[in-house]
């Protein structure tokens, strides 16, 4: 009786507001927030004493940290709208012109219809058709020639500088319609650029938990600005060019997309959707474009990484892999993503990398745009809420033994098909913010995985200790640096991965 009055009573008082760590004037929960650890893994062991959701100060931000999937699914699926915004922060500002992109644009308008082209011009080039399957391949191709390159010389690779070039120029030739060779300077400079604004955005910024420190020299704000600079010049030019050689017959690539949707827009003076209205400027056209090289290239070049590295750890995981490959693409052809049904380990597989490693652990922040709540929790306008997928991807109660890598958890009994064990794995986010590079992120892991796996087994050189699989936490989690030893396997010379090449996918 006494508890179901005490139910009453708190249901007449209506929402509580979630247990809170401590807090002070202006430096809010800092001092609470002091961890070896970085931010995913520290919030997951916060649960202990505040338990699965909590909120926290941020400077003068209240933050709420999500740590379980029912309220992750509310957050994201169920109030999904409620939680669509993004909070504005001095490096995200830099980045994207005051948020005119769309991962760190607010929910607008404006945002809706910039996520519904780039969602489209994707689409075009999404699952079934051959043109993306052609792109990703000519890549895969480049990568193994340099990784049997390599071999025939018997050295080892850092796999970082390669791969990252294989996937941005997927992401080239979908936004600009172009790709780089090895060594090209426009090339070299974008990778130098974008690694210097994952090095500094966003990055435990504490210009972005307090504002006013901006007006001190920051060196970090400085490289960010420089970078910015750089990568505004490279896209302006894109856009020049696209718009002197444009044509309404031809769509080529998400910048022709773009401009198509602008000037429509501006030529339709009747519709409810003109130019002004949705807020078409050539500033946001950019910033859209950079976003998609932003999000699509250090995520799955990471990922790669990181599967790559577990592989190394776990050679009889690479050995499943391969023998699946020889039995059902067998040596005559290259993998294609027809192959992927008939590929469930190696689905299992990525499916494991990125529930083990996700590489936005922490997603991008969610707002609340309205008074609301989660579960019995109130939360006001304006709170920034943070889901953890590492909580959510290791919960002991979601996962048998989550520390260990074991792509047989995605298998059904009879290790023929794939399912989703547990409702707590979200490595894309969902609802209305779900990736946008989803399917096209996973078109890449499988097509580069499996054609590198069908041509070689990996390891570290001999004498090399195995990389660490801690990683280090900035705009992504991302595994350290090492060398890769890429042994040929049997019958996989150069001539025949050149020859291969040749008949199945310039044809
Ligand atoms: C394996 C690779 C990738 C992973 C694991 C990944 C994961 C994610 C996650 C977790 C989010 C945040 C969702 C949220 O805040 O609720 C996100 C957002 C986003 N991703 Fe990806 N992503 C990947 C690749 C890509 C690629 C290739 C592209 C572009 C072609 C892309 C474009 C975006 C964009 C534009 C957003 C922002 C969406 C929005 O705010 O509306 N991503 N991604």
């Amino acid at each position: 009786l006494l508890v179901v009055q005490l139910k009453l009573k708190m249901s007449r008082r209506g929402p509580q507001e979630p247990p809170h760590l401590p807090a002070l004037p202006v430096i809010g929960s800092l001092l609470s927030l002091r961890s070896p650890h970085p931010p995913h893994v520290h919030f997951k062991e916060l649960q202990q004493k505040y338990g699965q959701t909590y909120s926290l100060m941020m400077g003068s931000h209240s933050v709420i940290i999500v740590n379980q999937h029912t309220h992750a699914k509310e957050v994201l699926l169920k109030k999904g709208k409620t939680f669509a915004g993004r909070p504005r922060t001095v490096t995200t500002d830099i980045l994207t012109r005051d948020g005119k992109d769309i991962a760190f644009g607010d929910y607008s308008a404006t945002w809706r219809f910039h996520r519904k082209i780039v969602h489209g011009a994707l689409c075009m080039f999404g699952e079934g058709s051959a043109s993306i399957e052609k792109i990703i391949c000519a890549e895969a191709q480049s990568l193994c020639a340099v990784l049997s390159e390599a071999a025939a010389a018997g050295l080892a690779l850092d796999l970082s500088p390669e791969l990252t070039r294989a996937v941005t120029n997927v992401v080239c030739s979908l936004c600009f319609n172009s790709t780089y060779c090895r060594g090209d300077p426009e090339f070299e400079g974008m990778l130098h650029y974008s690694q210097g604004i994952v090095d500094t955005v966003a990055k435990d910024s504490l210009v972005d938990i307090f504002p006013w420190l901006q007006i001190f020299p920051n060196a970090n704000l400085h490289l960010l600005k420089q970078c910015v600079s750089v990568r505004d010049k490279l896209l302006q030019k894109k856009y020049d060019e696209h718009k002197a050689d444009y044509s309404d017959h031809v769509q080529r690539d998400l910048l022709d997309a773009l401009v198509r949707a602008k000037r429509s827009a501006e030529n339709n003076n009747t519709a409810e959707i003109s130019a002004e209205s949705v807020g078409l400027s050539e500033d946001h056209l950019l910033m859209t474009v950079g976003d998609i090289f932003g999000a699509g290239v250090e995520t799955t070049t990471t990922v790669l990484k990181w599967a790559i590295t577990y592989l190394i750890h776990y050679p009889q995981v690479q050995r499943c892999i391969q023998e699946e490959l020889d039995s059902k693409v067998g040596g005559d052809r290259s993998p294609q993503l027809s192959d992927r049904g008939s590929l469930p380990y190696l689905e299992a597989t990525i499916r494991e990398v990125l529930r083990i490693r996700p590489v936005a652990p922490l997603l991008i922040p969610h707002v609340a745009l309205s008074d609301t709540s989660i579960g019995d929790f109130a939360v006001r306008k304006g709170t920034r809420v943070i889901i953890n997928l590492w909580s959510l991807h290791h919960d002991e109660r979601e996962w048998r033994n989550p520390e260990l890598f074991d792509p047989g958890r995605f298998l059904n009994s009879e290790g023929t098909g794939l399912t989703i064990p547990s409702p707590s794995y979200l490595p894309f986010g969902a609802g209305l913010r779900v990736c946008l590079g989803e399917a096209l992120a996973k078109m890449e892991l499988f097509l580069f995985l499996s054609w590198i796996l069908q041509r070689f087994t990996l390891s570290v050189p001999p004498g090399h200790s195995l990389p660490s699989l801690e990683g280090k936490f900035g705009v992504v989690l991302q595994p350290v640096k090492y060398k890769v030893h890429a042994m040929p396997r049997p019958g996989w010379d150069r001539n025949k991965c050149q020859h291969l090449f040749e008949m199945n996918c310039l044809s």
